[in-house]
């Protein structure tokens, strides 16, 4: 479903991730965990293509959908315009093959950021409609489906979303990612700024989407019962590298993952 091969990402000259490798099957649930700064977010917007890859490849679904590997930005790619205007400016170029955001939610990526980024002002109806933008395919998961998953926000479908709590916002912006049919469900911390015992109900909800639906999940965390209970296998990732990959014996031992989380 996902291959990430030797991704590197910066923030202008700052190189932040390097030689990133990440694969995930299709109806896996993978986890990426790490402390605060170590690359996490950078990781899942290079993915989902809000970010540019200064090196690497990232094929989703079968199709190559990033390819800044040298081969890939030289000769060609260079000598196109957009190359001899990244010469000229000394940038990095986009050169190679590169598909944007909007296209990758197309062709199957739904992405649930940190912070969640619903829209405080609409009610939870509303934004809900905002997940039917991204569906063209004619999706079968509608409202209905997703106050099956997540009660309360039917029965608060005409609250705006921002009187919401942290976890039903989190709920929100789950049903509005599953309203456009996602084949990989990316998310960014789902656990944070959400209340413990929520946090354990978002962890089986995810589970359910996975089971029901056959939803690939990929998401970065730093809390440990997210990361225990719900990753089948987990990467670890520190100072923007993976350094590590747990199989699901591994992440039952405590000590084994908060090697890598800050606990
Ligand atoms: N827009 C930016 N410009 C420059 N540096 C950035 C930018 N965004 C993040 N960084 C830096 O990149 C590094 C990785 O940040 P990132 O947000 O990916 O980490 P993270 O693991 O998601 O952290 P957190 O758990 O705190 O969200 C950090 O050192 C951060 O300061």
């Amino acid at each position: 479903m996902l291959e990430i091969d030797d991704l590197a990402v910066s923030y202008g000259k700052t190189p932040i991730l390097r030689d990133v490798d990440v694969t995930v099957e299709e109806g896996e649930i993978v986890g990426i965990m790490g402390k605060n700064g170590v690359g996490k977010t950078t990781l899942v917007k290079a993915i989902m293509g809000l970010l540019e890859a200064a090196d690497g490849r990232i094929v989703f679904d079968g199709d190559v959908v990033v390819d800044a590997t040298e081969a890939a930005t030289t000769d060609a790619d260079r000598g196109g315009l957009g190359g001899r205007i990244a010469d000229a400016l000394g940038t990095s170029t986009p050169a190679g093959t590169w598909v944007g955001a909007d296209e990758r939610a197309r062709r199957g990526m739904g992405y649930i950021p940190q912070g969640r980024d619903v829209f405080p002002e609409l009610t939870v109806r509303e934004n809900l409609r905002m997940g039917e933008t991204i569906n063209e395919d004619d999706s079968d998961f509608r409202y209905d489906d997703v106050y099956e998953y997540f009660p309360i926000l039917e029965e608060r479908s005409t609250q705006k979303a921002g009187t919401l709590s942290g976890g039903q916002q989190q709920m929100l912006a789950i049903g509005r990612a599953l309203i456009g049919n996602p084949d990989l469900l990316l998310l960014d911390e789902p656990s944070e700024g959400v209340q413990p015992s929520i946090v354990q109900d978002i962890t089986r909800d995810l589970e359910r989407v996975n089971r029901d639906l056959g939803t690939t999940i990929l998401f970065v965390e730093q809390n440990l019962h997210v990361v225990q209970n719900l990753a089948e296998r987990c990467y670890a990732i520190d100072k923007g590298t993976i350094v590590d990959e747990l199989d699901a014996d591994r992440l039952q031992s405590r000590e084994a993952v908060t090697e890598y989380l800050a606990v």
